[in-house]
């Protein structure tokens, strides 16, 4: 069954026209982020010599100034965001506006959350493959996703990552992630990263422990937060 698709376009408030205009955001922020992410792995890839990079940097300074025209702080949501929906434009793993994130689509298909991405070469470690860091990035977010999905949203407290073999790059991967255990507010969870190809095959695995952030804890951390 699936259960939830984690898609920036979904959504609704009931009201016509905010809905109509957050979807259009939501799309126009999608864009930009497809725009950005074809630029970070043009910009990685490219053998091109210095004087047409330094030409490419000067437009893109120029180019990205109207966007410096109202910036939110850090206890400001984006007014895209829908936080509880699980809507989360700029997540650096599963956001569509995001340069950094690859992104990662996931979806909850008979209780396990599935994951689907592909990593360019602006994600590279060891030269062809992942960096590591990333691999615990991606299997971070599938184990946070499978334990909000649960209904025992929490902090990764711990994350023990095992690399069985490279993860390669520009290659469809297949990433997984599940709720194994509930003990009062720990929670674990298990995932893996293999490719799309021989999905079981595991390249990467991790198991996680979340801890639900009890009330006293979420306002001291949270509580300066605004839309
Ligand atoms: C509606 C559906 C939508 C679905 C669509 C959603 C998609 C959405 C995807 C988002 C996915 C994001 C996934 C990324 C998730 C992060 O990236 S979270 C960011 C990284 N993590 C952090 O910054 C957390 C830092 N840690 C903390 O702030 C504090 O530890 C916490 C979490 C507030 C807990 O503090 P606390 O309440 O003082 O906890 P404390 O009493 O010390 O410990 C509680 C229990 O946990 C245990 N514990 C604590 N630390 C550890 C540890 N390191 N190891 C083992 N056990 C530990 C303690 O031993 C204790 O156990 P018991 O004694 O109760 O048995």
């Amino acid at each position: 069954m699936i259960w939830r698709s984690y898609h920036p376009t979904h959504g609704s408030t009931g009201n016509g026209a905010h809905d109509e205009a957050l979807h259009d955001r939501r799309t126009a922020i999608d864009e930009l982020g497809a725009a950005l992410r074809e630029l970070v792995e043009r910009a990685t890839v490219t053998e091109v010599d210095a004087e047409t990079i330094r030409r490419v940097a000067d437009d893109v300074r120029r180019v990205t100034g109207p966007l410096a025209d109202r910036p939110r702080g850090r206890t400001q949501l984006p007014t895209a965001d829908d936080l509880l929906g699980g809507i989360r434009m700029y997540n650096p793993v599963s956001g569509t506006g995001s340069a950094l994130a690859p992104p990662v689509r996931a979806e909850i298909v008979d209780g396990v959350v599935v994951g689907a991405c592909t990593l360019g070469l602006a994600y590279e470690g060891p030269p062809m493959y992942a960096h590591g860091g990333i691999s615990a990035l991606l299997l971070d977010h599938m184990l946070g996703y499978a334990t909000t999905a649960s209904g025992h949203p929490g902090m990764t407290v711990r994350l023990d990552t095992v690399y069985r073999a490279p993860v390669p790059l520009q290659t469809p991967l297949h990433l997984t992630g599940r709720v194994t255990d509930v003990n009062g507010r720990k929670v674990t969870a298990h995932g893996i990263i293999a490719t799309a190809a021989d999905p079981d095959a595991i390249l990467v695995e991790a198991t996680g422990t979340f801890v639900a952030v009890p009330p006293e804890k979420a306002k001291a951390l949270f509580g300066t937060m605004r839309r």
